[in-house]
Parts: structure tokens; C-alpha cells; sequence
């Protein structure tokens, strides 16, 4: 425990205090009876419910930051693309990833322990079992962000207090940033470079214009080339775009739902989890903008899909998913290494391991077509924690979930590689070749994109960068591959954790019968595919299914979402 028997009275006396100043309500806290359960993306719930969980979760974080030897560690109060009035918590690691797996378990011990003793209790068992020094001489320093949320004030007050109950822990409050800014300031702290805001702009600024520098002299889009609208979700992605997009030279960034005072309510009828889900126009877009591009973030901005007024008469959208986005990166991302290793021209290689991270979500026309270019392409379940860390086993690793959470991860040594080789081709006055080139494209792609986390804003520009690279309209990305029909389709339950899955949540084990009904709605299809599982997120379950046809994926999508409702009911 302590070696100090005066800062183990303190440290005990600041948990049973804590604990007694955000007690959990008599269900059990998360709402509706369920207990909290740490899930895709952290505690998640009603607002009004998460006071408990976010001060536990400070606690959870300050341990963290104490376990890995006072390393900054990361707490974003946000709830991405939920309704305005959830909230919810989640931890980001030193490494500016998504905090590790195995510290779940503790995570949901935590945040339901049901009260101070049993709390105490826990977090002593914890230190002695994890080693970890309280009350002693040892640091903590925990970084906070949070979005527009209107319970997010409180919340990131009761997150301070869960922290501060930690001898020893230093909180920072970097302020309301989109998620990814808050995973980049932990990452950037902890390799010892500037984490400020300002320097997250600087570097996203400089770089995008590097990558444009790099377009060759002969690419020319059309004339709405440099024209994009941006659905901001109301949400801080919109403010942050706002800020920055008059230093986005070659860019003309038009911003709806920008999450100005009054414009709109977050994620509301909008944002990227309302557009690929629905594939109609969000807020505030109409049949005028039929024919420019668009793009749509959701509320935390660390989702990014575009999309297309279809026609004039009605509110679909051509919907260009994160499969899509992760197509045209992969596509850019082979070319510049084939360009690096072109054997008549080079004289040292550039052994690279490109993988491709997906879930069961990706459309199966995406994953078709990513083989067919002979790329290495997984699987895994769903949630950004699983496909980083699947990512960051290859030298370059890309990973995207259907609705838009993705980027790319550079292995240090493929860097360093990359460093080298540019240095070499400088020196031999090569800086005008090809292979030059791709080099320093590859470089400023990895300082474009947000290597911490999926980000909306590194993402769009690393897309807009790609398509003036390619000379590329909107109609020329769409045409990359046709997605199969699919539908996902959310059924309210008694409760959603009943079901258990297995392959990657593609089969359910539990309750038996249901996988059989699954089967033999899917087998009356061709290219019929359906899978469910409970959401982490929200308090439902998720049906997706596809199809040869529209028709046929909606039907499929109804009768398995019949199946579910008449089984968990
Ligand atoms: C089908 C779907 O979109 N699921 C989303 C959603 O998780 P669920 O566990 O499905 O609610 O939110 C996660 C966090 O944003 C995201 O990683 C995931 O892809
Ligand atoms: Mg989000």
C-alpha cells in the first residue's frame, strides 16, 4: 500500500470520501437497470446517470497513469454519436490508443462497486495485486476533454474529483476538444513534443499543405474540385473546422450544422452516424447541393463519411462509407510503396507489411475488392480498441469501420526507414524523382494523419489531399466498387445482454436457437448475409444485413429483427 502510514489514512480517507459524494443510484447505475459496463467505447448512458462512473472512472485513470509510472493518461467525456443527453466516459493510453483491454474487467468493478467500503476495498485489492505504489512519493497526470454535451460541465467536474481522490495525481484540463485531439495531446506528451491545441492544428496545417505541394503539376480537378460542404454534427467537429479552414489552402470548406449556439441539436437528424445509417441528407443540406461534395463528422468528430446529394427530388445521398475512405487509402498508400520498391529505378528497397483491419460491418463488396488488389485484409469485433491494436502488427497498418472510424498507423521503424531513405535520395540530388517523391508523401501522410486515433478532421483532409493527388471527382471514388445492398436495423429489448457472440460477432452462441433462425433466413437470399449483436453503446440490439438487392437485404434485415424482438422481447 503506502510506506507511509500517514499517506494511507490520507489515501483511504479521499476514496471513502469520494465514493460517498457520488454514491450509485439504487439500480445499479447506466440506467434502466443495467449496470455500467465499460463496452465499445467506454461507460455510456443517460447524462443525468453517469456522475458515479465518470468520478470512478477518474480514479480508474489516475491508477492508470500511476501503474505505467506517471505516464499521461487521457479521460474524454464524450458520447460520440449518442443523443444530446447521454454522456459517457472513456480512457486513453500513454500511446494515445484506447485504454488496454485487460484493465476492462477493473473498469467495471469500479464503476459499479455499490458503495464506499466496498469501493475501498477494491482499489487496495487492485494496488496490492497490480503493484501499484499509493500514497507514496510516486506522480499521476491525467489529461481531460470533453464535447459540447450540456451535462459535460458537471461531469468533467466529477471526473477531477475521482482523480484528485489519488495521492499524488495531477489533472489537466485541456479544455472542449473533438476526441481525437485529446487521444493526439496524450500521444504527443508522452513523446515529448508539444500537445497543445494550437500545435494539433500547426501540424495538421502544415502537413496537409506539404501533401499538396507533392500533387503532381498535371493534376486538375474540376471546377468543384476545391469546393466541399461539411455536416458537423452541431457538434465540435463544426467548431473546430470553423477554426481552422481558412489556413486550408486549396480547400473552399463550407460549414453546416457547425455547432454554433442555437443552429441545431447534436447529432440530431444529423452527423455521420445519421448519414450512413439512414443514406438520406442531414440537416440543413438540400436537393440545391446535388452534384458537391460533402462530407459529415459526428459529434466527437472521430467518425468521417461523405456523401452526395443524388438528385434534385429527393433526400437520398450516394453514401461513400469508411470501407470506401479506407479503399482510397490503401489504393494511395500501395501506389506510393510500389512507386518506393519500382525495380528498374530503385536501387534499395523498401520491404513494407501493409494490412487491412475491417469488422463485420464492412460491406462485402469493400473487402471483395481489397483482395482482388491482393491486400492483406482482417477481421475483427467491432470497436476501435480491437482493429488499433490488429493495426499496429504491420508496418503500415489501415483500419476503418463502416461508419467512419478508421485511419492509419506507421510502424516507428518503418519510419525511421522512411527518414533514411529520404535522406539518401536527397543526398544523391534524386529529390526530383519519383521514388523521392512517394517518400516524402508517405512522410507527410504520417504526420497528416492522426496516428492516435480515428479523426474526422485528418481524415478529410488526408481524403482531400488523396483526390487532388488522383485528379479525382466524387463520381470517381463512388465508382471505386458497387456496395452490395445492406440495411442495419436496431430492436429494443429486455435486455440486449443475452446475447452472446462468437467469430468476431459474426454467430451467436447465446440463446441457441437464435443463430438457427438467422441461418435459415439468410439461406433464401443470394449473397444473403446477416449477423446480430448487442450494441455497446447503445440499449439495443444491431441487426445488418446484405443482399443481392435492396428489397432482399431489407427483408432479411426485418424477419431477423422479428426473430429477435419475439426472442428477447
Ligand atoms: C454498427 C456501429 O456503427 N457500431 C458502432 C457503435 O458500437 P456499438 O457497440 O455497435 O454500439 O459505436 C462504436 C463507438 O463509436 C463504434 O466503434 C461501432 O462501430
Ligand atoms: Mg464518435
Amino acid at each position: 500500500m503506502a510506506d507511509n502510514p500517514e499517506h494511507e489514512l490520507e489515501q483511504r480517507r479521499r476514496l471513502l470520501d469520494v465514493a460517498s459524494r457520488f454514491p450509485l443510484p439504487n439500480d445499479g447505475g447506466g440506467g434502466a437497470g443495467c449496470r455500467f459496463s465499460y463496452g465499445t467505447a467506454g461507460f455510456r448512458a443517460d447524462g443525468a446517470t453517469m456522475p458515479p462512473a465518470v468520478c470512478r472512472a477518474g480514479i480508474l485513470a489516475a491508477f492508470r497513469s500511476l501503474k505505467l509510472a506517471g505516464a499521461a493518461v487521457g479521460i474524454v467525456i464524450t458520447a460520440s454519436h449518442n443523443p444530446v443527453g447521454d454522456n459517457g466516459v472513456k480512457i486513453a493510453d500513454p500511446d494515445g490508443g484506447m485504454m488496454a483491454q485487460h484493465w476492462e474487467s477493473f473498469a467495471d468493478a469500479l464503476a459499479n462497486a455499490p458503495d464506499p467500503d466496498a469501493l475501498l476495498q477494491l482499489v487496495l485489492q487492485f494496488a496490492k495485486d497490480e503493484g501499484i505504489p499509493l500514497g507514496s512519493h510516486h506522480t499521476a497526470q491525467v489529461l481531460l476533454g470533453r464535447d459540447t454535451r450540456p451535462t459535460g460541465e458537471y461531469l468533467l467536474d466529477a471526473a477531477l474529483q475521482g482523480i484528485n481522490a489519488i495521492v499524488g495525481a495531477h489533472a489537466i484540463d485541456m479544455g472542449i476538444l473533438t476526441t481525437p485531439q485529446l487521444h493526439w495531446m496524450v500521444r504527443s506528451k508522452n513523446k515529448g513534443v508539444k500537445a497543445s491545441e494550437s500545435a494539433y492544428f500547426t501540424q495538421l496545417i502544415n502537413s496537409f499543405r506539404h501533401m499538396l505541394e507533392l500533387v503532381p503539376k498535371d493534376k486538375s480537378g474540376d471546377e468543384l474540385a476545391n469546393k466541399l460542404i461539411v455536416d458537423g454534427a452541431n457538434g465540435i467537429g463544426g467548431v473546430k473546422l470553423e477554426q481552422i479552414k481558412a489556413e486550408l489552402s486549396g480547400l473552399d470548406i463550407l460549414v453546416r450544422n457547425s455547432g454554433k449556439e442555437g443552429e441545431g441539436i447534436l447529432n440530431h437528424m444529423c452527423g455521420a452516424d445519421f448519414v450512413q445509417k439512414e443514406r438520406v441528407t442531414p440537416h440543413g443540406f438540400s436537393p440545391e447541393d446535388v452534384g458537391v461534395r460533402c462530407a459529415s463528422l459526428d459529434g466527437d468528430a472521430d467518425r468521417l463519411v461523405y456523401f452526395r446529394v443524388s438528385s434534385a427530388s429527393d433526400n437520398k445521398v450516394d453514401l461513400v462509407d469508411g470501407d470506401k475512405i479506407l479503399s482510397l487509402f490503401a489504393l494511395f498508400i500501395r501506389e506510393q510503396l510500389d512507386i518506393i520498391n519500382d525495380g528498374s529505378k530503385v536501387n534499395k528497397p523498401l520491404p513494407a507489411k501493409l494490412g487491412i483491419v475491417q469488422t463485420a460491418y464492412a460491406n462485402g463488396a469493400s473487402t471483395q475488392f481489397l483482395k482482388d488488389l491482393g491486400l492483406e485484409v482482417v477481421f475483427t469485433p467491432t470497436g476501435v480498441k480491437y482493429l488499433h491494436k490488429k493495426a499496429l502488427e504491420y508496418d503500415i497498418g489501415i483500419y476503418f469501420e463502416a461508419n467512419g472510424h478508421g485511419t492509419v498507423v506507421f510502424s516507428e521503424n518503418f519510419i525511421s526507414q522512411l527518414e533514411s531513405l529520404s535522406k539518401e535520395l536527397s543526398s544523391q540530388d534524386d529529390n526530383g524523382s519519383a521514388q523521392y517523391h512517394a517518400v516524402m508523401r508517405l512522410m507527410a501522410a504520417s504526420q497528416l494523419i492522426n496516428q492516435a486515433v480515428g479523426d474526422a478532421l485528418s481524415g478529410l483532409l488526408f481524403v482531400e489531399a488523396i483526390l487532388q493527388y488522383r485528379g479525382w471527382s466524387f463520381q470517381n471514388w463512388c465508382e471505386l466498387y458497387s456496395d452490395l445492398p445492406s440495411r442495419q436495423l436496431k430492436v429494443k429489448v429486455i435486455d440486449r445482454s443475452s446475447i452472446v457472440t462468437t467469430n468476431a460477432e459474426t454467430k451467436v452462441s447465446q440463446p441457441s436457437s437464435l443463430q438457427e433462425l438467422i441461418d435459415k433466413e439468410t439461406v433464401n437470399y443470394s449473397h444473403g448475409r446477416c449477423f446480430v449483436r448487442p450494441s455497446g453503446t447503445e440499449d439495443v440490439v444491431r441487426v445488418y444485413a446484405e443482399a443481392s438487392t435492396q428489397v432482399e437485404a431489407d427483408s432479411l434485415a426485418k424477419s431477423v429483427a422479428q426473430h429477435v424482438g419475439r426472442l428477447l422481447g
